[in-house]
């Protein structure tokens, strides 16, 4: 049995490896699916697409036929072309053409300001030709006078953050949608779970959520006679509140989603344009074809792995694995993930400034960043010039550092990111493959690595049930390569992290930096409270494997190289683990008498 499991897992991780190219593209045409053959040229001329991904060669036609779509396929396979350019090529065809003041007819609603702007570019460059079509974008943090003055004249494709959207449909009169035809949700389940569940509600009672007619401010005529609705929901993820968005948004809907086996038999034949090879999203019970053991849907090139490491060596490991891949190839962009932007401030501070004194203390201009790579930081608490800046950067470097929280994890397209590192696991077990999913796209390689403490190793089982299986990664293999004090270290027998003399030493090193900086010893402390809060608010499942109780804080410290653990964490945390003590000793006492009561 067990021989067999193994066998099994050798057989699947050989599959992933294996190059998919043929896997990810149709063997059709991008004008045989139904579209406009100026719109091909643009496909083609402005993002170099040659032919459709299998995403797109099932999803466009399907948009065409104007029913209601869910997209539920792998990261990185085309989801953004395959809304955008059915919907492109309508708009194009109305004839008498669209104006600007028929005000909007398509709406996007992403979850960040990121893919909102990642959305409005390729929209720009997908209009190129079609000038008549403008397309648009409003979203929080912007100027709201400069955004009211682009919707009075009228944008016909609008890409919208929903707060921002719910704002300026209460309150921007000028604002028309009463030629709306299409309402997308690019990645709804994340729009959801970011808690902007209201808003969806509120802007589909305003738009109305699947009207047959068109709707909007009374005295506004609609541009075109037969309007219909049709809404779309994409995301590489499901879960149950996009259930229930389906159920209030979606009519009739068809899904597109390929399992591996359709996939492989797509490739196999041409598709003709208007055949639907989707099958019904819903149950009849009205439940979403899902369930908790849900087979996740990955890239199948992708090589993912996880490190086992003891909660005090963190740190040192993942400046080791950095080192490690930057020097083996020094133009390459890798991604790691954090849970906190506290987090991703100190470490990026920290990757910024830390150097290796130089073995002869006299020689100071021999000092070195441990890192030599361009380090850039993205988190949710930055300005929002900052996270444009560090946005385009990412995409146009061809190598660098990125530290980041979840605002990375979601639809953002960065070309070829090699690897992507979780150096803190993810809160929801959806978002491990949104975040793997920077990487290895439309079938390039790409590897990833997931932290693990020890004491959280049940977290894989958590994936293996939805058919993700990672491989250990060797981290003995990788300390013993670095040398110490220009020597190599050949130890004869295993030697753990913790007493292993190159990660030692590095500890040392990087204590003596945090202590010696003022500033970078405050940052390590915000860093180690917000981590310790945000280890205890996971949720479900994920409670049991994530325990605060289990950690040792004084190994918490020294993974932000903290030489003692913050005293104000460790008060509160104190208080805590008293009062359990207490809860504790009371139960017991109530268990006492309630079985001398028996
Ligand atoms: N037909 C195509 N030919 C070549 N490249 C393509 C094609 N379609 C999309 N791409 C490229 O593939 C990458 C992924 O596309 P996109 O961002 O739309 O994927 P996605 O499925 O929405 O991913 P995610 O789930 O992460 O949001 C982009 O770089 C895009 O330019």
């Amino acid at each position: 049995m067990e021989l067999n499991l193994n066998k099994r897992k050798k057989q699947k991780i050989e599959n992933n490896n294996k190059n998919s190219n043929s896997e990810v593209f149709a063997s059709c045409s991008f004008q045989s699916l139904g579209l406009h053959p100026t719109l091909c040229d643009q496909l083609k001329e402005r993002l170099g697409f040659e032919a459709p991904t299998l995403v797109q060669a099932q999803a466009i036609p399907v948009v065409l036929s104007g029913r209601h779509v869910l997209v539920n396929a792998a990261t990185g396979t085309g989801k953004t072309v395959a809304y955008l350019a059915p919907v492109i090529h309508q708009l194009q065809k109305s004839d008498p053409r669209i104006q600007r003041t028929d005000g909007t007819f398509a709406l996007v609603l992403v979850p960040t300001h990121e893919l909102c702007m990642q959305v409005y570019e390729i929209l720009q460059k997908l209009l190129h030709r079609f000038h008549w079509i403008v397309p648009g974008y409003i979203m929080g943090g912007e100027n709201r006078n400069k955004e009211k003055a682009r919707l009075r004249k009228g944008i016909s494709i609008l890409v919208a953050t929903p707060g921002r959207l719910l704002d300026h449909l209460k309150n921007t009169s000028s604002f028309l949608y009463t030629n709306l035809r299409w309402i997308i949700f690019d990645e709804a389940d994340r729009i959801l779970e970011l808690g902007y569940g209201k808003e969806i509600e509120d802007i589909l009672n305003i738009l109305g959520s699947k009207p047959q007619k068109p709707v909007g401010k009374d005295n506004a005529t609609s541009r075109i006679s037969e309007v219909q609705r049709q809404n779309l929901l994409l995301s590489a993820t499901l879960n149950e509140k996009v259930n229930e968005l389906a159920k209030i948004s979606l009519d009739n809907p068809v899904m597109v989603g390929l399992d591996q086996k359709t996939e492989l038999q797509l490739t196999q034949q041409d598709m003709e344009p208007m055949e639907f090879n989707g099958k019904d999203i819903l149950g009849k019970d009205g439940k979403l074809l899902t369930s908790s053991t849900e087979e996740y849907k990955l890239p199948t090139q992708l090589l993912q792995r996880y490190i086992k490491v003891p909660c005090g060596s963190r740190l040192v490991v993942l400046l080791a694995i950095l080192k490690h891949l930057f020097e083996k190839e020094p133009s390459q962009k890798v991604v790691v993930f954090f849970s906190t932007c506290d987090a991703v401030d100190f470490h990026y501070s920290l990757v910024s400034g830390f150097q290796l004194l130089p073995h002869r203390q006299s020689d100071i201009e021999d000092k070195q960043l441990f890192l030599k790579c361009n380090t850039l930081r993205l988190h949710g608490n930055m300005n929002h010039e900052d996270r444009r800046t560090t946005f385009n950067a990412f995409k146009t470097e061809k190598s660098a550092l990125l530290l980041s929280s979840d605002v990375a994890a979601r639809g953002l397209d960065f070309p070829k990111v090699r690897c992507i590192i979780q150096y803190d696991p993810p809160g929801e077990a959806t978002e491990y493959v949104h975040r793997v999913g920077r990487t290895a796209r439309i079938g390039e390689k790409g590897d990833s690595l997931l932290f693990l403490q020890p004491v959280e190793t049940d977290y894989l089982h958590g994936l293996e049930k939805h058919g993700v299986t990672l491989t250990e990664y060797p981290l003995q293999k990788l300390l013993d390569s670095f040398p110490l004090f220009g020597i190599k270290y050949h130890p004869k027998n295993f030697v753990s992290v913790d007493t292993h003399p190159w990660a030692v030493s590095l500890q040392r090193a990087l204590e003596s930096f945090i202590s010696s900086e003022l500033k970078m010893k405050k940052m390590a402390q915000n860093a180690f409270c917000s981590w310790v809060r945000a280890y205890t608010a996971h949720r479900g499942e994920l409670k049991g494997i994530f325990m605060v109780k289990k950690l040792h804080l004084g190994h918490v410290a020294r993974s932000f190289a903290l030489k003692e653990q913050p005293s104000l964490v460790n008060k509160s945390l104190q208080k805590q683990s008293k009062k359990r003590m207490r809860d504790q000793k009371h139960n017991n006492i109530s268990k006492k008498r309630k079985v001398s009561k028996r």
